[in-house]
């Protein structure tokens, strides 16, 4: 059986939150989040706007790293071991068969909301949330 993100018991302090954006021909390189004290602490991450594919790697960056699509209102926990992991997003979907957001689109159909649809259209917002100390 996979083991929990955290175990019973322990407590996650989010300190801090990182908001990452992405537009037009973004990407973000392979990388470790090695800054954090402690490395139990998982790292809640949030995905909005336009479709992403992550990649995730292994302990070194010589490991293949497995590809998943990270969609609008996904929510990924980087806990465990994927915590000591090489990851990275290379690309994101900003054409309009790709992108994936019909929900933001219909919620945000109407006048009031055109400059939000122009700019989430072609736009990816990561927000992710650590315990630092
Ligand atoms: O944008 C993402 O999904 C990942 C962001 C990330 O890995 C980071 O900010 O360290
Ligand atoms: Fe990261």
């Amino acid at each position: 059986m996979a083991a929990p993100a955290m175990p019973c018991g322990e407590e996650f302090h989010p300190e801090a939150a990182i908001v990452n954006y992405f537009g037009l021909g973004d990407m973000l390189g392979g990388h470790l989040d090695d800054m954090e004290k402690d490395w139990s602490k998982p790292i809640v991450s949030i995905s909005l706007g336009c479709k992403a594919i992550f990649l995730l790697g292994g302990k070194s960056r010589e490991q293949t790293p497995i590809a998943m699509f990270l969609r609008s209102g996904d929510v990924m926990l980087m806990a465990g071991e994927a915590r000591e992991c090489f990851h990275g997003v290379p690309r994101i979907f900003t054409d309009p068969e790709n992108t994936e957001i019909t929900p933001l689109e219909s919620q945000f159909s109407d006048e009031d909301h055109t400059s939000f649809l122009d700019y989430i259209q072609t736009s990816r917002i990561n927000i992710n949330i650590r315990q630092v100390f």
